[in-house]
């Protein structure tokens, strides 16, 4: 039998039994966790991680910040959904994507077409003492960061509204329970993209 495949053939078994059927895809502004929850999540569940800002960065040998000042927004979204893109033809796993890919139409349409999209709803203080200290967003190097995220949260909550899925993510909550939390949500509401094997579909 192939490796992460199970009796029935299906690919991305995971470790404690449960089988993926679909992408994981987290979306929601930046810090509420999407990369640091998806690593969680993908260890928790035996499948592959993949983080959207990172297979950028790789495949240009610059940073996003690089790619920003150099190439300009509108390069960097192009070069966002063509990853995108790539990654949800491959097998189930979990996909970290960056704040901005959701406000895409055509990026919601992949995403909920072939994966699932989880907004992981981060409350804007939470976000702004996560990403306050870090300098890798070049969208906040302006001279009011904290005023630029309320403006961004305040534009873009009403489109991450539009996930299939939508999970808290509460100041002091471990990425271990985070990852958990997810799990649990898409095993109540989303059983064809996570099954527990031990309880049939309805
Ligand atoms: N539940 C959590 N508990 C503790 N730290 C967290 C949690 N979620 C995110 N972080 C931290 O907050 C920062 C931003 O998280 P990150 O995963 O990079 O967010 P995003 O990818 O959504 O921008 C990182 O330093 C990360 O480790
Ligand atoms: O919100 C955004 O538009 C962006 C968020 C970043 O990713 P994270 O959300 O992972 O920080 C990164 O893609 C880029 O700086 C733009
Ligand atoms: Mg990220």
């Amino acid at each position: 039998m192939a490796e992460g495949a199970d009796h029935r053939g299906l690919t991305s078994t995971a470790t404690r039994g449960l089988i993926l059927h679909k992408t994981i895809v987290f979306v929601g502004m930046m810090g509420a966790g999407k990369t640091a929850v998806g690593r969680t999540l993908a260890q928790q569940l035996g499948v592959v991680f993949r983080d959207s800002d990172h297979e950028i960065e790789e495949a240009a040998q610059h940073t996003i910040a690089e790619i920003f000042a150099r190439d300009g927004e509108p390069f960097f979204r192009r070069k966002e959904t063509q990853i995108i893109e790539r990654l949800l033809d491959g097998r189930p796993g979990v996909l970290s994507t960056g704040g901005g890919a959701f406000l895409s139409e055509y990026n919601r349409r992949m995403m909920s077409e072939k994966g699932v999209s989880v907004w992981l709803d981060a409350g804007l203080d939470l976000l702004w003492e996560r990403v306050r200290h870090k300098d890798t967003r070049p969208l906040l190097k302006t001279p009011d960061p904290k005023g630029t995220l309320k403006t961004l949260y305040e534009a873009r909550v009403p489109v991450y509204r539009l996930a299939d899925l939508t999970v808290r993510s509460e100041p002091g909550m471990s990425l271990d329970a985070m990852a958990r939390r997810v799990t649990q949500a898409l095993l109540a509401e989303r059983p064809d993209v996570l099954e527990n094997p031990g309880r049939p579909l309805p």
